[in-house]
């Protein structure tokens, strides 16, 4: 099929691209409906304040960035590497459509659309499938690609949390961080997840199980004798309460404990407020506050050559059919029909997620 034209969406947030942006940005991120779950008619005005009060404190972390978000520009890194990755397949060309900021949806669709491809593969930028991630953004792009008049095949590439290339590019990454830490004690390695309000996953969501499997699959891939790990959740917005443990606390124990953090992201592929500030800069200094005796945190898999060719290989599965369907009403794939997958989402997470302190398991077989 080396003749074919074949568009590759990435999904991914999106952030502000100035101060000015930072509060639409948010108002969009609160009224989505997979992220505040109550009906439009309450949604929109609570979205509205919510936005409010927020953009003050967000609009500090941005500053801290220059007043934008740098995860365009980290995207179009990853956008431009899969192209080349995927030169075997023919004339393939990469597409983003964000979520909360532009380039959204409608305005990808339509540059889709005038590329023409014989078939479009959505590819989401993130490991692990959430009903308020992959989910939100596939059911915005299926809104949008009808209104462009876009009508292609299109196969969604549902989650990845244990792809070997996504795991062995972490894992080379992590090495020296546990390194360099080494030589400050023995090291604890914290992988950190972006949270969730404990009542998605209650509601079946796979988020949290999928980020576990991802956890132990780095682990298993690290094979050091005796590593200290825990998976935890950081950037924990609004009053509900939220999975955990929390990264925080995590921080806080290890002071207690003086031993010297690694602190790894897991489910963010690229740079961003979360990672160059939240961790960077807001745990390094808590781990200073609470007498962590050194901190190394983890850069994200970026535009490894692993972690490309991983996605590449995804991309070669979807339109090749080589994979399982998870979802046939749907048309999304589940690489290696991985349990976690939101069709089986009842049985996988429902009653597995750890409850806090108890995220650190024995290896499950898979
Ligand atoms: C794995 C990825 C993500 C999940 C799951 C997720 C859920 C989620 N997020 C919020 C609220 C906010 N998230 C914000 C920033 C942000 N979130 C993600 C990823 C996931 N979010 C990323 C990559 C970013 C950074 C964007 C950037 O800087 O470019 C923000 C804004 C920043 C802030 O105010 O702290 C909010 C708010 C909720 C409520 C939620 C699940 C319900
Ligand atoms: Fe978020
Ligand atoms: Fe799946």
């Amino acid at each position: 099929m080396p003749n074919q034209k074949t568009a590759v969406v990435l999904f991914n947030l999106g952030g502000p691209d100035s101060p000015d942006a930072v509060r639409p940005f948010l108002f969009n991120l609160f009224n989505d409906p997979a992220i505040l779950r109550i009906p439009g008619v309450f949604r929109t005005p609570l979205a509205y304040l919510l936005a409010r009060r927020r953009a003050k404190p967000a609009g500090e972390i941005y500053e801290i960035l220059g007043g934008k978000s740098p995860l365009l520009e980290n995207t179009q890194a990853q956008a431009r590497a899969i192209e080349a990755a995927l030169g075997d397949l023919g004339e393939v060309k990469a597409f983003i459509a964000m979520r909360y900021w532009h380039p959204m949806s409608d305005e990808t669709a339509e540059q889709v659309r005038q590329f023409d491809p014989d078939r479009i593969v959505l590819l989401p930028l993130y490991p692990q499938f959430s009903t308020t991630t992959t989910a939100s953004s596939e059911k915005m792009w299926f809104q949008a690609a009808k209104a462009a008049g876009l009508d292609k095949p299109t196969v969604t590439v549902c989650c990845y949390p244990t792809e070997p290339g996504f795991i062995k590019a972490a894992a080379g990454l992590i090495r020296s961080g546990i390194e360099e830490a080494g030589a400050h004690g023995k090291p604890r390695v914290l992988f950190s997840s972006h949270g969730l309000p404990k009542k998605v996953v209650q509601a079946g969501d796979p988020y949290q199980w999928q980020c576990e499997r991802t956890a132990e699959a780095i682990v298993r891939e690290l094979n050091v004798p005796d590593l200290d790990w825990v998976s935890c959740y950081q950037s924990r917005v609004g009053p509900l309460e939220w999975i955990g443990p929390s990264t925080d606390a995590e921080i806080e124990r290890a002071g207690a404990d003086g031993v010297p953090l690694v602190v790894v992201p897991i489910a963010f592929v690229s740079e961003h407020s979360e990672t160059l500030v939240e961790i960077e800069v807001e745990y390094r200094e808590l781990a200073h506050e609470k007498g962590v005796p050194h901190f190394v945190r983890v850069p994200t898999v970026g535009v490894e050559d692993g972690f490309v060719q991983g996605l590449a290989r995804l991309v070669r599965q979807a339109v090749a059919g080589e994979v399982k369907m998870c979802s046939q009403a749907g048309g999304r794939i589940c690489p290696d029909g991985f349990q976690g997958c939101p069709q089986r989402a009842g049985q996988a997470s429902r009653g597995q997620p750890a409850a806090a302190g108890q995220t650190k398991r024995p290896l499950a077989a898979e």
